[in-house]
């Protein structure tokens, strides 16, 4: 492969429902949509998953087009590249920024697979033809966010996270629990808690969680592996895990006993790969996470979670979960409450060219001249 040109195409859609964290409410989406060109005319396509504001990670969308355009893209563009798993030691020369890294790999998988004639989930060491998803609730009244477990539960959704936040979580659980006493309900507090709650964290213990996805802090692996010390529910952790190196860690002190992984939060498909197969050899199940995402990653996260050791239904939710209209044709939809591996070479769906046109605030093309 040799990429002649990368169009960075930056939109915005609305969400059909606001969807709130701890961290604060999402109306609309930003993102950077990767479109990139080999010499053979192929094309490819990859998403970069960083927000507007840092609060998640570092990286916003517009640091991430800063390194693509000034440092990613030119390291790239004109190289011949044998396999996609080369691109992190190409990128070695910039540290981190490892949503923009992963949008532009993303993309190259893609092309990857079109010219073995396979689909993404096929080269990536996937095994499933189809995958059980979840879906995530964000804060919200009682009454309202019963409603939607009711609906999601309708649609064939097999696994539900709650977003919680200190102050809105035991009381919250308790309700849920009234109502769906067998529900497949875990809790994701987005690092919103420290070691000094504790004691309230324990109290979450009397829900039947199948976890409780990252309560403290991203740097806090320590304290993440004290406080399962004291914890029936098992840790996940989320913002903790930017790389294999941080999932050693984290397994090795005991800091988790689920791994959820996203190929943007740690670099890439690559890392996400090497990850999964850390985790699989220590026994410790993963699932794949989201990040109200386009079709575009939905579609990649779908290939990844057709990997053996995925055996969590992640959160990789149909389009119609949060867009009225997605970018890919066709949606991505539950059928039976799963969602259909494609076989079809590459990402294995295509770019609905209007809807991006629609979408789209600006248009960057980035070329080979030399
Ligand atoms: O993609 C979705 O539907 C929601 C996934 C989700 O929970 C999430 C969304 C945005 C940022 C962080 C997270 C998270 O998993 O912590
Ligand atoms: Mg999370």
């Amino acid at each position: 492969m040799n990429i002649k040109r990368v169009t960075l195409h930056i939109t915005e859609m609305k969400l059909v429902f606001p969807f709130a964290t701890s961290y604060g409410t999402y109306r609309e989406r930003e993102s950077i949509l990767i479109e990139i060109e080999d010499m053979d005319g192929c094309i490819g396509w990859g998403e970069v998953v960083a927000f507007s504001q840092p609060w998640y990670t570092e990286e916003t969308v517009q640091t991430s087009l800063h390194m693509l355009r000034e440092f990613l893209v030119p390291s790239l563009l004109g190289r011949t590249i044998e396999h996609p798993s080369e691109l992190p030691q190409l990128f070695s020369n910039v540290k981190r920024n490892r949503m923009a890294k992963a949008g532009l790999e993303g993309a190259v998988w893609d092309i990857y697979a079109q010219h073995k004639n396979q689909p993404l989930a096929a080269v990536l060491g996937g095994v499933r033809s189809d995958i059980e998803v979840g879906v995530v609730i964000g804060i919200d009244t009682l009454p309202r966010m019963l409603q939607q477990i009711e609906r999601y539960a309708v649609e064939g959704y097999q696994r539900f996270k709650v977003k919680i936040k200190p102050g809105y979580d035991s009381e919250l659980l308790q309700g849920i629990r009234q109502a769906f006493p067998n529900l497949p309900l875990m809790a994701d507090a987005n690092s919103a808690y420290t070691l000094q709650d504790k004691d309230q964290l324990k109290k979450l213990d009397d829900f039947g969680l199948m976890m409780i996805e990252q309560p403290l802090a991203d740097d806090d692996i320590l304290d993440h592996a004290l406080l399962q010390k004291e914890l029936q529910t098992p840790i996940c952790l989320d913002e903790s895990i930017h790389s294999l190196e941080d999932a050693r860690v984290a397994i090795t002190l005991g800091s988790c006993r689920v791994v959820n992984i996203k190929a943007g939060r740690v670099g890439g498909l690559t890392e996400a790969i090497r990850i999964h197969d850390y985790c699989q050899a220590h026994h410790i199940p993963v699932w794949c996470g989201g990040m109200i995402e386009t079709g575009i990653s939905r579609a990649q996260n779908v290939a990844l979670a057709a990997l053996p050791n995925f055996t969590i239904p992640g959160d990789i939710s149909a389009s119609s979960r949060h867009w009225e209209e997605d970018v890919i044709i066709p949606d991505i939809t539950l059928s039976d409450g799963r969602v259909p591996v494609s076989s079809v070479p590459g990402l294995g769906y295509k770019v609905n060219r209007k809807r991006l046109r629609n979408i789209t605030m600006q248009t960057i093309v980035l070329e080979n001249h030399s």
